[in-house]
């Protein structure tokens, strides 16, 4: 079995973060292994409390992930601070991963910062030169490129500001887009290469810990060895469904549903990702 390695931020909602990680994992057949950056106290209604995991924590769980596991592919979600933000990156050299996917977390839906201001160079300058792919939604991809973000060209202009880091490619989700009957989500890569994919908006307020959900969905496919148009589009398939079929837990933003996919949507989803 593939293994495949988050290292992110405890939700305790379970609907984000390493939690939503590991349930995307477990559904998409790959071996989850975790690292834990943060403790959030956190539901459906919001973000109460954040505390950091000691740094020396960190890199004890790194190594004791990369003494032991064969990582084929990784993501970071939540990583808190430049002094994190270093710390993973050292680790990610030494054990020479590969295939990472940096879903570059700043806020939570509710407002709560999940990422120290000064952090964002750390992010830019160390950790996107090794990544595979860079997923941000669209107020990260403006705070990125410091680019605004209001039609296909702006869009494209920042994706081509956040490739100057050297990231191999740039993918920027369309959840937070304007257009009330369907998602776009862009890529594009360091040879010029695009890939658009778009689904229908589906209307629900259960979006908590859609962008965490669709990078683990991603890493998976990459650990299996797919191709990433190929992990695209099963990711977006998989984040399509989930939100699709939403549990409606909580009195507030509810989670997604992660086995929607394997019940659903191999069978009756295909068909609305274009
Ligand atoms: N209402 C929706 N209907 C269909 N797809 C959606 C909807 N909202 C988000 N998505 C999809 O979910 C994925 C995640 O995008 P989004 O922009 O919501 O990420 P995010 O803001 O990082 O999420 P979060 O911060 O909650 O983890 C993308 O593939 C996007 O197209
Ligand atoms: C721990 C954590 N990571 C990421 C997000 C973004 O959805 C969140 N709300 N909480």
């Amino acid at each position: 079995m593939k293994q495949v390695l988050t290292i992110a931020g405890s939700d305790s909602g379970g609907g984000a973060g390493i939690q939503a990680d590991i349930k995307t994992f477990q559904e998409l057949s790959v071996f989850g292994t975790s690292v834990v950056t943060a403790v959030t106290a956190q539901n459906t209604l919001g973000v109460t409390d954040v505390a950091p995991v000691p740094v020396p924590t960190i890199e004890k769980q790194l190594q004791a992930v990369g003494e032991d596991f064969q990582i084929a592919a990784l993501k970071t979600g939540m990583l808190f601070d430049a002094e994190t933000i270093q710390t993973v990156t050292t680790a990610i050299r030494h054990y020479k991963w590969q295939n990472l996917i940096v879903d570059p977390v700043m806020i939570a839906k509710g407002g709560a910062s999940l990422l120290q201001e000064d952090a964002k160079d750390a992010i830019l300058q160390d950790l996107l030169p090794l990544a595979a792919v860079v997923t941000p939604n669209i107020p990260e991809a403006e705070s990125l490129s410091g680019i605004h973000i209001h039609n296909d060209m702006t869009r494209h202009e920042a994706a081509e500001k956040i490739l100057q880091s050297g990231v191999n490619g740039v993918l920027i989700k369309g959840g937070h887009g304007k257009n009330p009957d369907f998602t776009e989500d862009f890529y594009l890569d360091q040879h010029g290469g695009t890939l658009v994919l778009k689904s229908p908006r589906i209307q629900t307020k259960h979006t908590h810990g859609t962008g965490c959900t669709f990078s683990a969905a991603l890493t998976a496919e990459m650990a299996k060895g797919h191709s990433f148009p190929e992990a695209f589009l099963t990711a977006k398939q998989f984040i399509q469904s989930a939100i699709e079929h939403a549990l409606n837990i909580g009195a507030g933003h509810g989670p997604t549903n992660h086995g929607a996919y394997r019940r659903y949507a191999q069978k009756e989803m295909i068909r609305y990702v274009q």
